[in-house]
């Protein structure tokens, strides 16, 4: 069995359909990346997961039990998307409390996620910064080394270099055979950490894929200063140009071929100069190869 199975799992808040009819299967050991805009559904989904919201249809299994079994709590870390942690108690007192709860959590193995997340444990959480709030809610889920850690967009509010150290953890996690459900709504952020991802939109999910192949398909926005002597049709030639706009010493198109095929078809015919690339943004991505089923 799965961590997280769901079948036709649906939430309408009111009349608003908030999940409709979700069919999941986060398999053992990956990094699952749960990915969407604002508002696609992603909290909803996790909520129903951890049995704090009633499906209105459906079925979720987690951990092979039922979402409101609480027996297998403790099997599980979990930080929510707007942590709420009691503000009067220091981040040590914290994590005590958290320690005692669930049993059997190492000092030293709270003491060395405390040092990889650089938390800070002596202040009141409620004089820490968001970030540094976070950190304690990040080492109160990794301490119990649980068999699966869901995460709403867990990287609010930390430091590139805390970032990395996290990304780091979850890893670590996967390979010694942990899940991770980790939803964002950053390809970029996701796609460095997970295995697969799952897009969801407007309560939908629209695809599953592997991440490596949704890298292969991701689409660019290239801008390359060249030289004159460089005709549109020679760059819409080369497979995976699009939208392609030549001014004088510019060209901007979308790409997402071979890079060394457009390289070298714009050097037989120019000078090239400068190459700037972006990303396309989860949006485009969606618009490009998702479209039709929307
Ligand atoms: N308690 C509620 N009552 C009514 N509508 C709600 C409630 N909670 C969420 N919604 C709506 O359900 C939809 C999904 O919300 P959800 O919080 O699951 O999205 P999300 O993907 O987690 O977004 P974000 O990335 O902004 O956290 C949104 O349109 C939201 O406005």
């Amino acid at each position: 069995m799965n961590p997280i199975e769901t079948r036709g799992l649906t939430k309408h808040y009111g009349r608003f359909p908030a999940l409709k009819d979700l069919d999941l299967d986060v398999r053992p050991g990956e990094v699952f990346g749960f990915l969407g805009p604002n508002g696609a559904g992603k909290s909803t989904t996790i909520r129903l997961l951890l049995g704090e919201l009633r499906s209105t249809a459906g079925t979720a299994t987690v951990l092979g039990a039922s979402p409101r079994d609480v027996a297998h709590r403790r099997r599980l870390g979990y930080v929510p998307a707007d942590l709420a942690l009691w503000p009067t108690m220091t981040g040590r007192q914290t994590l005590a409390f958290f320690a005692k709860l669930r049993g059997g959590v190492e000092q030293r193995r709270i003491d060395a996620l405390t040092e990889r997340l650089d938390a800070d444990l002596d202040k009141r959480v409620g004089e820490l910064s968001s970030g540094n709030r976070q950190k304690i809610g990040l080492v109160a889920a990794f301490m119990h080394s649980p068999e699966l850690l869901i995460l709403d967009e867990p990287n609010a509010g930390l430091d590139p270099l805390v970032q990395h150290e996290f990304w780091a953890m979850m890893r670590e996690a996967a390979d010694e055979g942990r899940t991770v459900f980790l939803s964002s709504h950053t390809l970029s952020e996701v796609e460095r950490v997970a295995d697969r991802v799952g897009i969801i939109r407007r309560g939908e999910l629209i695809a599953v894929e592997e991440v490596a192949a949704l890298r292969r398909r991701r689409m660019r926005h290239i801008e390359l200063d060249v030289d004159a002597g460089l005709v549109a049709a020679d760059v819409e030639a080369v497979a995976g140009a699009r939208d392609v706009v030549v001014l004088d010493d510019r060209v901007e198109l979308n790409f997402d071929g071979d890079m060394a095929a457009l390289l070298a078809a714009v050097s037989a015919r120019t000078t090239l100069r400068d190459i700037h690339t972006t990303e396309a943004d989860l949006e485009d991505i969606f618009l490009t190869y998702y479209q039709d089923q929307s």
